[in-house]
């Protein structure tokens, strides 16, 4: 059937609707207000009708390339807001692509928002890569909370060019990462003591809660070169914990009037602007102030040789200096982006470690065996780097557990895109990748839903993959020009936590809280149910000094 066609044959009925229904001149205005609300569904309902993907693909967008781009039709106006709005989306999204054969390419409307998902690794790198995908639809929240004028959110430009060169060249180069280690280790050492008094006290450990204050602690010591106990009563730090789990929670919420513009007149169920505009006055507050303590200290930042972020972004002469509030913009989503998606990588981590005790062992062993004069008591960087399998544990379980299922934050069309099979993305299409079906397809990942590190152990058979985003099937950090640039500093943190965890303690499970693999989609996705254990220490007392 043509749907084409069809569509334009009915539309001459929208013009003959006022006659047929004999609306009197004198009509009131009841009568009136019926008229053009009967006017409006009848159209919703044919734009809704006619288009595979819904009600934002009207006018047969889907059919600009050679193949149309199938798609549910979902539900007038709101096409597949409903489905998609609570849940784990990268599941439901995986489910939507199976029943509408649409692995390749899917369409779907968001209420007016034109979407499109692929699961096919070729797609995600036309798209990931293409120039034309170099920007991100941007939430209000986001918006509202200055992440606009900040790397994530920053459209496609100079500006946001000129940003990535910065941190690019002064906190995420190779060398700014190995100098950052130093950091890592120290509060990875302050974790573990933590954690064996925890288990000396309770029986058991809460670990997230030790592995968000190690990275919160870690990022604010690079990004703003302060030192918090957020263990203690300490109202600065308490304030920037709070901040930030504020932050997650706006950032994290589905919007439904990001998708039904009209509605932010009329509802806002979790009081989104009302929180970022309490918010943002508070996070201005703190991080100027760290800035105003940089700044009397200026002359030092010539002379350190360990500076940290705000030092740089103060030293930065000509077209690349900051006004004040982009500096605080930047600042804030560093420690934003830094602290999350490192402790939760960790905790699922350790979470398969527990439940596979013989991947563990294994793990014990090949470390035992790298730090066999190591006095120290702590696994260094230069340790981490001389084990394959830490490696293979982590990078399975970023193919098991990928923190952003959906690459976190989505890209943008900025000219109709055509595909190399014959589809067509029209210019202002949300484009997202749904890297979760991807690392867990059985045609390209045997058993996708078995952990097994073993699968990149080349010495074992396995294949090694790069997952930093030259490889598609397995590609956690991104691809493209807009690939996380935390991606080498991330992974540095999780291989040296993992490694001091393992390597200090073993890691038995809780008879009283099984683990519990349930998925929560927020920002990213994590644990359901916070991960609890027993943690024994494998020798007395160093960790505790
Ligand atoms: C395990 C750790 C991490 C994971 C899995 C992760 C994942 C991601 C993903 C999927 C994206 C979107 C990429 C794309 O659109 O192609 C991203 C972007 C980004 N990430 Fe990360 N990330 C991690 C750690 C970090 C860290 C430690 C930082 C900074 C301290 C960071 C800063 C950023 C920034 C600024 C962007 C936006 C880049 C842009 O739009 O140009 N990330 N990350």
């Amino acid at each position: 059937m043509d749907f084409t066609t069809s569509c334009e044959d009915t539309k001459w009925w929208m013009f003959i609707l006022p006659t047929l229904l004999e609306i009197p001149r004198s009509c009131d205005a009841n009568l009136l207000l019926l008229f053009i609300f009967i006017l409006f569904l009848g159209y919703g309902l044919l734009n809704w009708a006619c288009s595979a993907g819904g009600p934002a693909w009207k006018n047969d967008r889907h059919r600009m390339g050679r193949v149309p781009i199938p798609g549910p039709n979902g539900l007038p106006f709101f096409g597949s807001l409903f489905s998609l709005s609570s849940g784990l989306a990268h599941r439901t999204l995986a489910r939507m692509s199976l029943s509408h054969a649409a692995s390749q390419l899917m369409a779907f409307s968001l209420g007016s928002t034109p979407v499109v998902v692929t699961n096919d690794t070729h797609i995600a790198r036309e798209i990931l890569t293409s120039p034309h995908f170099a920007s991100r639809p941007i939430k209000e929240s986001a918006k509202q909370l200055m992440f606009s004028r900040a790397i994530g959110f920053a459209p496609d430009g100079s500006h946001w060019r000129m940003l990535r060169r910065i941190a690019s060249t002064h906190l995420f180069a190779p060398k700014r990462v190995l100098a950052h280690q130093g950091v890592c280790r120290l509060e990875c050492a302050a974790m573990l003591s933590a954690i064996g008094e925890e288990q000396s006290l309770k029986g058991f450990v809460q670990l997230r809660k030790h592995l968000q204050a190690a990275s919160l602690n870690s990022i604010m010591e690079i990004v703003f070169g302060k030192r918090y106990n957020t263990t203690k009563h300490d109202n600065e730090a308490k304030e920037l914990n709070e901040l930030v789990r504020e932050g997650f929670e706006l950032l994290g919420a589905f919007n439904w009037s990001d998708h039904l513009p009209w509605l932010k007149y009329f509802y806002d169920p979790f009081c989104i602007q009302a929180r970022c505009a309490a918010l943002v006055p508070r996070v201005k507050k703190l991080v100027k102030e760290i800035i105003k303590e940089h700044r009397s200290e200026e002359d030092q930042y010539k002379v350190k040789d360990n500076l940290d972020f705000v030092d740089i972004l103060l030293s930065l002469e000509g077209e690349e200096k900051l006004d004040e509030d982009d500096m605080v913009a930047v600042l804030w989503e560093m420690i934003f982006r830094g602290t999350d998606t490192t402790a939760l990588l960790t905790e699922w981590t350790m979470a398969e470690l527990i439940l596979n005790p013989n991947v563990q062992s294994k793990l014990h062993c090949e470390l035992q065996n790298i730090v066999q004069n190591n006095s120290c008591g702590l696994i260094t960087d230069a340790d981490v780097a001389k084990s394959p399998y830490l490696e293979a544990v982590v990078k399975e379980t970023l193919r098991l557990h990928p923190p952003g299922p959906l690459l976190s934050w989505a890209r943008l069309s900025t000219a109709d895109v055509p595909l190399s099979n014959g589809m067509v993305i029209p210019t202002n299409t949300t484009a997202m990748v749904n890297m979760w079906a991807i690392t867990h397809n059985p045609r390209i990942w045997e058993d996708p839903f078995v952990f097994r590190p073993e699968r990149f152990l080349e010495s074992a058979g396995g294949i090694n993959v790069d997952v930093r985003g030259s490889d598609l099937r397995l590609a956690p950090f991104g691809a493209g020009r807009r690939v996380c640039p935390g991606k080498n500093l991330g992974l540095a943190s999780v291989s040296l936590w993992v490694a001091n965890l393992v390597h200090s303690f073993e890691w038995i499970e809780n008879g009283a809280r099984l683990v519990d693999l349930s998925e929560e989609l927020k920002l990213s996705c994590e644990m359901k149910k916070p991960l609890s254990s027993m943690a024994i220490p494998r020798a007395k007392g160093f960790f505790l000094d």
